[in-house]
């Protein structure tokens, strides 16, 4: 064979097909192993990928090459028509005489294909019955700085006016737009077209220009107009979108304009994003190189003292070095990418701190988390050694800071998260031997491990009993909560902190929110999604989701597989049921709901529910409390102007049912309770009683007391402990006969809301005489609904 027979090429489709042509190689195969032939497409021999083919092994059938692979290069003979297409595909057959390694010869040959598209892709002006446009992003960095962009159709009655609103259709003539005022840090680079998702077909723009006339970038660089296009035997198209980010330094390419007659494209006007990303994870084995502009990942080889060296470590730059140190291997071992040799181990175990590069070479560290305690400490490595500088203002851990020219600013993590109300203290009542007192109440068969377990929590995070009572022996580590109690506000879900001190439970105090966070329940479910996908981009969810998941863990409390972890946020049952497409057509509360299913598949929810006037006046009465300024009578007429405009405030003091049915829908009726608030209150044990029958729990040596003083349930065993003394005012107060006229306007708007609470918890079959009368019986649950659904005047 001569060379150029050695691969043939069928252009007669969209994409190169390319068939070995076997039976040159036949004779070198009769030889052995004395030979072999490599084929190379494209200029990268090193590449291991798809583009280099061992001669002898392929199969006799033909491969497929896309005009995105191996490095084909596309060019359009004449731009004005878009149906003609140029590709060339270049490459080497490589012969090597492998008895003799120095004996190699390359044998360059060219590919060519010259394309028209009169089977697949046209330009059309007609506008076709088509599907809607399905966009692909295939965006450089973090996806969620950068959504997508509206698609908007030209108005049918007035050209250059573009109508948002309506459903792009093939054929359509287009404008894609990033609105240039709400994200300034990146422009569109490249935009390709092809029939699937990320196929590259045709590239329509590129370096921030327009390739085909009549088609249109804006000189900001975030809009641009398309011309009517379709794909024949497509019902829809794909498009590619790659952004550039701008240099934050560089406020030409933010502001300037692209001059794309003068052939001088965005790229000209600012500094190239970084081709690749070094990506390592928590093992560094794992590491791995992310193209930004394929997204092809190459395996790189990193060393350090440890294979999970980076887990937990933050990192810093300084002069084109790289710092990391303080993770969860080894906290106190700091190393630089000059070959990873070590410099001088910080004098304190740490993670989660703050790394800073300083210009003079120097390393600043600030905040963290040292053992259990978080710190505002800031120390700088000078010379090869520590020495502490000062304090920030306060401690702050596991968020992010940034150096711009002389100022360091640090945004808080998780911090933030535990922002509370109110502050978290609470009523201690101490015996004089808490230790005999609480040995002797907890029952019989958990003493030995109770007695084994026991020491003081005062001061420890997040504790809700003073005493570590543990029934169990086995390891506690960090998981996710079994259950969580998410309210309703104001109806006692701050005294579930009781369970704290039940042997078998462990109780993380203070609101976490975690699941409140709308971008936490997304991308938590955006993440766990199952997939056995290995791209870059999979793994660098998969790390984020990592992340995410570490930092709800770090503020939970380590709980052993055989105790219940319970957590607790009265912002859980607060979210909006709507549907709000700006954060997920599934609204809120529901997508909430399957991110904490996500994370616990077994999840169990506790709801408290209570008299949604009292609620209403607890909520009114802590805000009074908390700022000073505030009148109660004013407060109060404000809050029936707002039922009186049936207003959400009003609303959310009530949709019960909207809150319960989801969870029961999404989690299973058995995996919610709910539980009254008001009973929980005047008979303790028996609220408390269902509560531990919910989560299969023992009763016996739980015990609670109303207490005299306080007017409400404090727990009396196995330890002594009433709620802090803000807690429980509100109710002292008869609301209804002190503000009568105003309560009266409330319990009319209630009415329909508590009507269908009675109905949904089959209280009754319907709202009648009867039902009434099984309301206002003794000890009948949920009684408090006899105050809206039955006559006034037989109350
Ligand atoms: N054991 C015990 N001790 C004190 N107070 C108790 C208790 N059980 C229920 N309550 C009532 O619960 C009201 C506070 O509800 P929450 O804990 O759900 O409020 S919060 O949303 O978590 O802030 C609280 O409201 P206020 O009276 O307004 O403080 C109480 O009425």
């Amino acid at each position: 064979c001569d060379r150029d027979e050695f691969v043939n090429v069928d252009c007669s489709k969209h994409k190169f097909i390319i068939s070995i042509n076997q039976t040159c190689f036949d004779q070198h195969w009769n030889r052995g192993d004395d030979w072999t032939e490599t084929i190379y497409l494209g200029n990268d021999r090193s590449n291991s990928s798809d583009c280099n083919f061992g001669a002898r092994n392929q199969s006799s059938s033909p491969f497929e090459v896309l005009f995105s692979d191996c490095d084909v290069k596309t060019s359009y003979p004449d731009p004005a028509d878009m149906e003609k297409i140029k590709f060339e595909l270049n490459g080497i057959v490589q012969e090597k005489y492998n008895l003799n390694g120095n004996m190699t010869i390359d044998s360059p040959f060219d590919l060519q294909c010259e394309y028209e598209s009169s089977t697949s892709t046209k330009i059309s002006m007609q506008i076709n019955s088509a599907a809607a446009i399905n966009i692909a992003q295939n965006l450089a960095l973090d996806v969620d700085n950068i959504p997508a962009p509206s698609i908007c159709v030209e108005s049918s009655y007035k050209s250059n006016s573009y109508d948002c609103n309506k459903e792009p259709m093939l054929g359509l003539k287009l404008l894609i737009d990033y609105p240039s005022n709400k994200f300034s840090d990146f422009r569109i680079n490249q935009i390709w077209t092809g029939a699937k998702a990320g196929e590259k077909t045709i590239k329509l723009v590129d370096d921030g220009c327009a390739l085909f006339q009549d088609d249109l970038v804006e000189s900001h660089g975030r809009s641009f107009y398309w011309k009517p296009f379709t794909f024949n035997n497509a019902k829809s198209f794909f498009l590619t979108i790659h952004v550039t980010l701008c240099d934050p330094n560089d406020s030409i390419f933010c502001t300037g304009t692209t001059d794309c007659s003068k052939n001088q494209g965005n790229e000209y006007l600012f500094n190239l994003l970084p081709q690749h990303f070094l990506v390592m994870g928590e093992s560094l084995s794992e590491s791995y190189k992310f193209s930004v502009d394929d997204s092809t990942q190459t395996a790189v080889s990193v060393t350090a003292p440890s294979d999970v060296f980076t887990k937990f470590a933050p990192h810093a730059i300084i002069k084109d070095m790289l710092y990391i140190f303080g993770g969860e291997s080894d906290p106190q071992k700091i190393a630089s990418s000059s070959g990873w040799s070590s410099l001088t181990d910080f004098p304190h175990y740490t993670r989660h701190h703050f790394l800073i590069g300083l210009s003079s070479g120097n390393l600043l560290l600030a905040g963290g988390v040292s053992g259990e305690t978080q710190q505002k400490w800031i120390w700088l490595l000078k010379n090869n050694s520590w020495t502490e500088l000062g304090n920030l203002q306060n401690t702050n851990y596991y968020g992010t800071a940034k150096r711009i020219n002389n100022s360091i600013f640090i945004f808080p993590g998780t911090s933030k998260f535990i922002e509370i109300d109110e502050p978290l203290e609470e009523k201690w009542v101490f015996e004089k031997n808490p230790y005999e007192y609480i040995i002797s109440n907890v029952p019989e068969k958990f003493r030995k491990n109770v007695k084994e377990n026991f020491q003081s929590e005062a001061g420890v995070k997040h504790s809700s009993c003073p005493f570590t009572i543990r029934s169990s022996n086995k390891t506690q580590k960090s998981r996710f909560p079994d259950v969580l109690g998410i309210g309703m506000a104001k109806c006692g879900t701050g005294s579930l902190s009781f369970l704290g001190c039940h042997p078998q439970i462990v109780y993380t105090h203070g609101e976490l929110r975690f699941f409140s966070n709308p971008s936490n329940a997304q991308k938590i479910l955006e993440y766990s999604k199952n997939t056995t996908e290995n791209t870059a981009q999979h793994k660098l969810n998969e790390y984020k989701f990592n992340a995410l998941k570490q930092s709800y863990l770090l503020d939970l409390r380590p709980a052993a597989d055989d105790e219940i972890l319970i957590e607790t946020s009265p912002q859980y049952a607060m979210s909006s049921s709507k549907e709000d497409n700006q954060i997920t057509v599934m609204g809120r509360r529901r997508m909430e709901i399957h991110a904490m299913k996500a994370l616990n598949p077994k999840i169990k929810v506790i709801v408290v529910l209570c008299d949604p006037i009292k609620r209403a006046f607890s909520g009114i009465s802590m805000h009074v409390r908390n700022n000073k300024k505030m009148e109660m009578q004013s407060q109060i007429d404000e809050f029936t102007v707002a039922v009186e405009e049936e207003s959400n405030e009003a609303r959310a003091k009530v949709e019960f049912v909207d809150v319960i049915s989801p969870f029961q829908e999404i989690l299973g009726e058995e995996n919610v309770l709910i539980l009254d608030g008001e009973l929980a209150i005047k008979d303790p044990n028996e609220g408390y009683g269902q509560i531990l029958d919910f989560l299969g729990l023992e009763k016996e040596g739980f015990e609670l007391e109303i207490d005299a003083e306080k007017g409400f349930p404090c727990l009396i065993k196995p330890a002594k402990k009433c709620l802090k003394d803000t807690k429980g005012t509100s109710r002292k107060i008869d609301v209804r006969e002190e503000y009568p006229k105003d309560t009266a306007i409330w319990t009319s708007y209630f009415k329909p809301f508590m009507e269908s609470l009675v109905l949904h918890l089959n209280l009754c079959s319907e709202i009648n005489e009867e039902c009434c009368s099984k309301l206002k019986k003794e000890g009948a649950l949920f009684s408090f609904a006899k105050y809206y659904v039955c006559d006034q005047s037989s109350q």
